[in-house]
This record gives C-alpha cells, structure tokens and sequence, in this order.
C-alpha cells in the first residue's frame, strides 16, 4: 500500500492541484456576479441555460425563474436576464456604447470564402451597424411604408383566390396558420424581389425554404448560449465540409436563393427591364432600391445588397406570420373578440374588397388586437443580449460591472403584471382600450416584441401594415371556424414556431356583395 501511494505521490498531487485549480477557476466565476440571486448551476456554468434552450420552452423555465428569483435574475455565470419593462429604456438606449453580445454571432450564416455574414440585425460591430443601416433606413419609414400597400394588395389577391377555390366552398380542414406563414413570406417575396416564391400558388413549401428556415433556427437556438460550440461545430471550414456532406446547410440555402435572386434583378436592371416596369407603376422593390444606394455609394461593401436581402428574408418573414396566426388563433378561441372586430370593421363603412390602410391603421379595436397579438407571441422569444460598457450600469437596483451580458425576453417582459394586469397571461385586447394616457404608453413602451432602443426592429411598420390588411380581410369575408384547437403547439428555438391552426372557413355571403359594392 505504502509502495502504491509513494509510486503516484506525483499523479496524486496533480489531480489535486487540477480539482484545486478548477474549484478556485468556479470560486471567481460565481464571485464575480454573486449578489445577482439565480439557480446554482446557472451561476457557474453556461450549459444550463443551453439545455434550458433545448427544451424549446425556455420562455417558461425562464418565466418560472422569474417568479422565484424576481425582476433579475442570473441565469449564466455572466449573463443576466430582466424581467421588468422599466430596464428597457437602460438595457437599449437609443445611443451606441451598449453593443449586442456574442449571441447574434451564431445567427449570421457561414459562407465559405467570407466566414459568417453580418447583416444589420446580427452585427455585434456598432461602426458596421451604423454603415449597413443607416443608408436603407429611409426605405422602412411610416411614408415609404405605405408605398408598398398595392404591393401587399397582389398578394392578398393571391390568398382570396386560393382560399375561395380550395376551402371555402368544401369545408375541408387546413392548417390557416401555414397558410399565414405561406402569405407573409409571399409578401416578403414580392415586396424584396417583386416576385412570389410559390407558396400561395402552389400551397406548399416551395423547395423547402419555411423547413430550412426552421432548421437553421432549431440547430442555431440552443448555441446562441454558448456561441464558440457555434464556431467550434458549425462555423469552420472543417465543420462546413461535412454539414455539405451531409447536406445539413440551411442557411447556405437560404444565401443561394437570395444570390440568385440579386443575380436575375442585376441582369434585369442591367438591361433596363426592372427599371421600366418600376418607373411605370412606382413599384419600386427593395431589392433594386438596394442595389441602387450600393451602386451610388462606393464606401458600402459589395456584399451589402446580400445582407440587407438577407435580413428581410430571416427577420420579415416568419415574425410577421408569426403575430397574424397568434391573432387568428385568439380571435378564434375567443369569438366575443372576434364579433367585437368584426363589428368595428363592418361599421366603418371601408374600401372593398381591399380596405385602404389609411381607412384601418387607427381603428382601435383593430389596433388592440394588433398590440395584444405582438405583446402575448413575440415571434423572437429568448433574451435580447448586450453587452454592459465600461463604467458598469444599475440595471433595477443592481449594480452589474463591465462585460456583463444582460437582456429581456419579450415573452417575460410583456407578461409583467403591474403593467400590462394580473391577467397579463390571457388575450385581452381590451386592455389596450384604456382612457388613461400613460397607462397605455406604460405597455407600449414595455411591449419588447419589436426589441427597443438603437437597434429595435426597423421593419415595425412593413409587418405592422401586412399585418392590418390581411386580418380585416379574414375577418369581414370568412367565417372561420378552429378545429381540435388542442392540437395547437408552440416551440421556442429563438423563432417562437406555432403549428396545428386547424381551421375550416366559408365564404361570409355578405363578402360577395360588399367585393362587387
Ligand atoms: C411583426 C413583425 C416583426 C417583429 C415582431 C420583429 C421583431 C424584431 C426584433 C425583436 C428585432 C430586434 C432584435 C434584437 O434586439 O435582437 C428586430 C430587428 C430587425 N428587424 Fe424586425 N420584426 C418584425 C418584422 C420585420 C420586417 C417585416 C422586417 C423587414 C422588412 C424586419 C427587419 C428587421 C431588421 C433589419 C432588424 C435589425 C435592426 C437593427 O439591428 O438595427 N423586421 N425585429
């Protein structure tokens, strides 16, 4: 025995050295953030918020952790979550210096010569930030928003046709949440690059882009946690040859057809063509408005019209659909909502068969519907990361120093009681329609669906108009009835997926008349 410890004196003190040295290397990594009150693990180690991810419920885990802990809470050794909306206006304030974390480094796609691609959403570099945006900003303002109406109007064409030839007549049961993800996305489509990509048409997943979408996000979303397993087992040339070998490369998808796209619209404006039929019908898309602005400015990087394409097609698309089927599905469970919509919009005597936006953008039940909507499903549905800059910041009474990462998730922040009601859980439209002012800019302010600050979302008002024509359509010409409503299913992997909206709809008799009016 004396032999065989003398033997491994040596092994032995190395072990101890190496579990000394681990436990004093966890001692400073719980220190450093230890008045912060949170689960145990989640103080030493990231894993436990990625397999909380993993779960594709985080919004509760994280939503219960709140309940226990309070209004901030640790849930990574240097990553802190709030769950009280009056951080907003401190965590994203409209001045640079609190620059977004490692998290949207996972989201940018791989491309083989260039590495990952930023684009303005997923850029982590505020000078790169300020340059890819600040030239395209002008095209998503509230005037040039309504520029795109008639554009929406082609597609929401598409959609009547569809849904009167394939459902209304037959009560065949469909999934009316895809097709809201089919129109949103043809509504992309046509507003980026003036063409449909088939959804409506052919009323499925045309080559499969809403799946690879979907994948992209399901492999991304528990790495956004941990963002060098990102690099280590996705974002590398070695990682890269095999996911080609195993086809497993949805993004690349996803950058093929946008490549091809600007190719065809390149050729197009290089022969004129784009630019006749544009200057015939003020139908300008993004797409040639893009490839203007890089054209007449030489300081854009060349591959801006690639990332500015890129984020219309990932961060307008599914959000979008996302808040038209969390409205459809409650109005649906809830039908006194729906009657009292339907009333409001049937009493404003509107343009038929597409009301005009002007006609629906300020109708206030329609509005509250639109607000609860966003404010109960926020389409991107983890905590919305930053970076604390020197000095440190009081985020809610706690002090966090330097480097640490905070952030909100929309879907906690707009369940806040004391703001939005105790029933902040239920669909209540109602509680939009308060006669008191600041009661309403208090949830307005706190509703984080759209982000908040420097880098809130710049396409609000696109999905916000798409949004408020296509609903008072579904409403004033459809009877929509759910079926096995229990089949309806939510999965948060960042994109808070919603499938199974079965649905039957008939044509309302009156619609016929008011369309031909
Ligand atoms: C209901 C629909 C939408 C929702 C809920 C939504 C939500 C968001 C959120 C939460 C962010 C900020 C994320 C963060 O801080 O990490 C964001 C950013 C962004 N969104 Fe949207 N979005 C919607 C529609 C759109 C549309 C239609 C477009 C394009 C046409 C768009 C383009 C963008 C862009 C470019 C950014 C990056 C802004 C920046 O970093 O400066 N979004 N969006």
């Amino acid at each position: 025995m004396g032999s065989f410890l003398e033997l491994n004196v040596p092994i032995v003190l190395l072990v101890c050295a190496g579990l000394g040295l681990i436990t004093l290397q966890l001692c400073r990594t719980w220190w450093r953030l230890r008045q912060i009150p949170g689960p145990l693990p989640a103080k030493i180690t990231n894993f436990q918020r990625m397999v909380w991810v993993g779960t594709k419920r985080s919004h509760l885990i994280l939503q219960d952790m709140h309940e226990k802990y309070g209004d901030v809470v640790r849930i990574g050794p240097n990553m802190v979550s709030f769950g009280n909306p009056k951080a907003i206006p401190t965590v994203y304030p409209m001045r640079p210096g609190f620059p977004k974390s490692d998290f949207y480094v996972t989201l940018r796609p791989y491309t083989r010569g260039g590495g990952a691609l930023h684009a303005i959403f997923n850029t982590t570099d505020e000078k790169l930030h300020k340059q890819i945006k600040n030239p395209i900003a002008p095209f998503f303002s509230m005037t040039s928003t309504t520029s795109y109406e008639v554009l929406v109007e082609d597609v929401l064409k598409c959609l009547v046709k569809q849904f009167d030839q394939r459902f209304a007549g037959n009560y065949e049961v469909f999934d009316l949440g895809q097709w809201l993800q089919f129109f949103a996305f043809d509504v992309m489509g046509t507003l980026t690059f003036s063409k449909r990509y088939g959804f409506l048409d052919q009323g499925r997943d045309v080559e499969g882009m809403l799946g690879t979408i979907a994948a992209f996000m399901r492999v991304g979303a528990p790495m956004t946690q941990i963002p060098w397993l990102d690099y280590a087992l996705r974002k590398n040339r070695f990682a890269d040859f095999f996911q080609r070998l195993l086809h497993q490369t949805a993004s690349l998808s996803i950058l093929g057809f946008v490549g091809k796209a600007i190719k065809e619209k390149q050729d197009k404006l290089e022969k004129g063509e784009a630019k006749s039929r544009d200057d015939a019908d003020g139908r300008k898309d993004f797409l040639t408005r893009y490839i203007e602005v890089q054209k007449n400015n030489p300081e854009i990087p060349s591959w801006a019209p690639t990332a500015w394409t890129f984020s219309n097609v990932i961060a307008g698309s599914d959000s979008v659909g996302s808040v038209m089927r969390t409205i459809m599905h409650n109005l649906l469970l809830y039908p006194q909502t729906m009657e009292r919509l339907y009333d409001e919009l049937h009493a404003a005597n509107l343009s038929r068969p597409f009301p005009k936006y002007s006609e629906v953008s300020n109708l206030p039940y329609l509005d509250a519907c639109v607000q609860e909507g966003s404010r109960m499903h926020p389409p991107f549905a983890l905590p919305f990361e930053r970076i604390v800059p020197e000095g440190g910041v009081t985020v809610l009474g706690h002090f966090l120093p330097a480097g640490t990462v905070v952030g909100g998730s929309p879907y906690v922040v707009n369940r806040h009681k004391p703001t939005f009601g105790q029933d902040a859980e239920v669909w209540r439209p109602e509680r939009w329609l308060v006669d008191d002012p600041a009661a309403r800019k208090r949830m307005e302010q706190g509703n984080l669906t759209f982000g908040a600050g420097r880098r809130v979302c710049l396409g609000k008002h696109v999905g916000i108009l798409e949004i408020k024509k296509i609903i008072p359509i579904l409403v004033l010409d459809y009877k929509i009835n759910i079926v096995d409503p229990e089949k309806f299913a939510v999965e948060n992997s960042w994109f808070f997926f919603q499938t199974g909206l079965y649905s039957q709809i008939q044509k309302r008799p009156e619609a016929a008349i008011d369309n031909q009016a």
